[in-house]
């Protein structure tokens, strides 16, 4: 699915009311009715108790409007708030007529800003994607005596006060919702960090705009989700042999982490590689052997670091990192691999410490690599951000920079390309903050690198898979209760859903 800015929503809206020939009012019919459904269908009036539905000037206020008219066709109490204005937009004035003479309107004022009970539903229509500056004033008197009350509060489009796709002052004053409804396509604010207070649960409605402008509105942010899959994973060959699906190697593990080791390796044999060898020092072998018998086992002659780089000809991939430690034998192992390697690359964990302290080997990084640094191991490799937006230019100049793929590790897990375009994973929930979940997650890339799939494939696929493992599992386990090897346990299901199903 794309992610649109706020120009490009609006231009969205306006290339459906062309083709469609409709007026802007009735798209905001169709918007409001859209979310006033999915209110409905999970409240009753009862449920709901008497709503408290604040609108602002603009369409945003306008939607609530019409929200306003629908929910009291449908017998639940609502009660409106309107922010004064001298100018406000004229689908807000055409609904504002439209509201049925029974619904109580207040205009708020910095000494009337309505009581709000605790768990009281409040629908927040006050700022859309028109905002153009942080709220003051009224406006942000009213947000802070809504954050201020215990309310259930619903954000049509996006909290009022949140920009949706710019960085804002720290002290910005923002609704904070427990569920944010949008229209058609998610919006870059849903995917940062430090939004989530605000956002709550998000929630998109398709409203039918023009799927042609979508299609062709060219766009470098993405939500990654099944539909953007489709078609890269194939069924396997009916005639496969261990040959057909690649030989991996992963170099990983040292004493007292080998474990890591054999998360790796499990996920990389349940991600479909036709033959796995793990290099892990001498203190590795007889548990690897024992864990993972699937997997051949090339002993270091080291004991407790992987120390010489083995012969490379038989395999496909290389995965680097998980538990190597970053002493000074694996780092010139790594060194040498960098400028070895002839086949794709996953550098995870230690192996992206030791670029972080040795940069002049960022230099060696062979095209097309992929590495997977959570937030701190990215810091490590390209500084501080000063925030969310601040961290995805860093992640755009570092991948275009060493032509790379970065996997900047979380909650919507953001993939950055070499041609600058960003991928926010759709799947995975935070029983995954668990050790291990990370060596799980280069298992998979280097297993989908070796089959071979390109970068791009084998990244998608696999931040996709890893989190679908993950929430798979978790539906056993909980959240709670997962483990890192439930995610292996898991990927098979999750590859399958995304194979594609052989046609007639
Ligand atoms: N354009 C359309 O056809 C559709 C628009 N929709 C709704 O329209 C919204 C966008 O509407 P608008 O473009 O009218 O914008 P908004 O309603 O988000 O806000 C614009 C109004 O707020 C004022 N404003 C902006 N920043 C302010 C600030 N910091 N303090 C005080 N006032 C401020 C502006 O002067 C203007 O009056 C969307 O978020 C969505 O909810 C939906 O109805 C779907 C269809
Ligand atoms: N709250 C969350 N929601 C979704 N995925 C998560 C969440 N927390 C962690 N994950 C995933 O779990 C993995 C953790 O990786 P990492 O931090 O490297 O752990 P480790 O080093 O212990 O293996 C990442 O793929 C990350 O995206
Ligand atoms: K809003």
């Amino acid at each position: 699915m794309k992610i649109f800015t706020a120009a490009q929503t609006r231009a969205a809206d306006q290339a459906t009311i062309q083709s469609e020939g409709i007026s802007s009012e009735a798209l905001m019919e169709r918007a409001a009715t859209a979310f006033t459904d999915w209110l409905t269908a999970r409240l009753s009036p009862k449920e709901a108790g008497e709503i408290l539905i604040l609108c602002g000037p603009g369409n945003n206020g306008g939607d609530g409007l019409v929200v306003a008219r629908r929910l009291y066709g449908r017998d639940y109490t609502v009660r409106v708030a309107v922010l004064p204005s001298e100018n406000k937009s004229g689908d807000f004035q055409r609904n504002f007529q439209k509201l049925p003479p029974e619904v109580i309107v207040t205009e708020l004022s910095a000494t009337n800003l309505l009581p709000i009970p605790a768990g009281a539903l409040v629908i927040d229509a006050l700022f859309g994607t028109g905002l153009t500056r942080p709220l003051e004033g009224l406006a942000a008197a009213v947000v802070q005596h809504l954050n201020a009350a215990q309310a259930r509060v619903v954000a049509v489009d996006i909290p009022s006060g949140l920009f949706s796709d710019a960085p804002q002052p720290a002290d910005s004053i923002v609704v904070r919702a427990r569920h944010t409804v949008s229209f058609e396509l998610p919006k870059l604010a849903f995917m940062l960090p430090h939004n989530a207070e605000y956002v709550g649960q998000w929630h998109v409605l398709p409203i039918d705009l023009d799927k042609k402008f979508i299609e062709e509105t060219a766009t470098k942010l993405h939500f990654l989700d099944a539909a953007l899959l489709a078609g890269r994973l194939q069924k396997r060959a009916r005639f496969a042999h261990k040959g057909t699906y690649g030989h991996a190697l992963l170099l990983a593990g040292s004493k007292g982490k080998i474990g890591a080791a054999v998360l790796a390796a499990q996920a990389c044999l349940r991600s479909g590689v036709g033959l796995l060898t793990l290099r892990v020092p001498a203190v590795g072998y007889d548990v690897v052997q024992t864990a993972v018998p699937e997997a051949m086992c090339l002993t270091d002659p080291a004991a407790d670091f992987v120390s010489e780089l083995p012969d490379l000809t038989p395999y496909s991939s290389i995965g680097i990192g998980p538990g190597l430690g970053k002493e000074k034998a694996p780092q010139q192992v790594l060194a040498q691999l960098l400028r070895e390697a002839k086949v794709p690359l996953v550098l995870d964990a230690d192996a992206l410490n030791i670029l972080a302290e040795n940069r002049e080997l960022l230099a060696t990084l062979p095209p097309d690599s992929l590495l997977t640094p959570h937030p701190k191991e990215f810091e490590r490799l390209a500084g501080p951000a000063r925030d969310d937006y601040h961290r995805l230019d860093l992640l755009r100049d570092f991948c275009q920079k060493h032509r790379c793929y970065t996997i900047l590790k979380g909650a919507n897990t953001c993939l950055g390309t070499p041609d600058g375009t960003l991928y926010f994973n759709s799947t995975g929930n935070p029983g995954m903050a668990t050790g291990g979940s990370g060596d799980v997650l280069t298992g998979i890339l280097t297993a989908l690198r070796a089959q071979p799939l390109s970068p791009l494939d084998a990244a998608l696929i696999g931040i996709y898979a890893h989190g679908r493992a993950g929430d798979l599992a978790a539906q056993v386990t909980g959240e709670a209760g997962l483990v890192a090897g439930d995610i292996a346990r898991f990927i098979g299901p999750a590859l399958e859903e995304l194979t594609t199903k052989e046609s007639f």
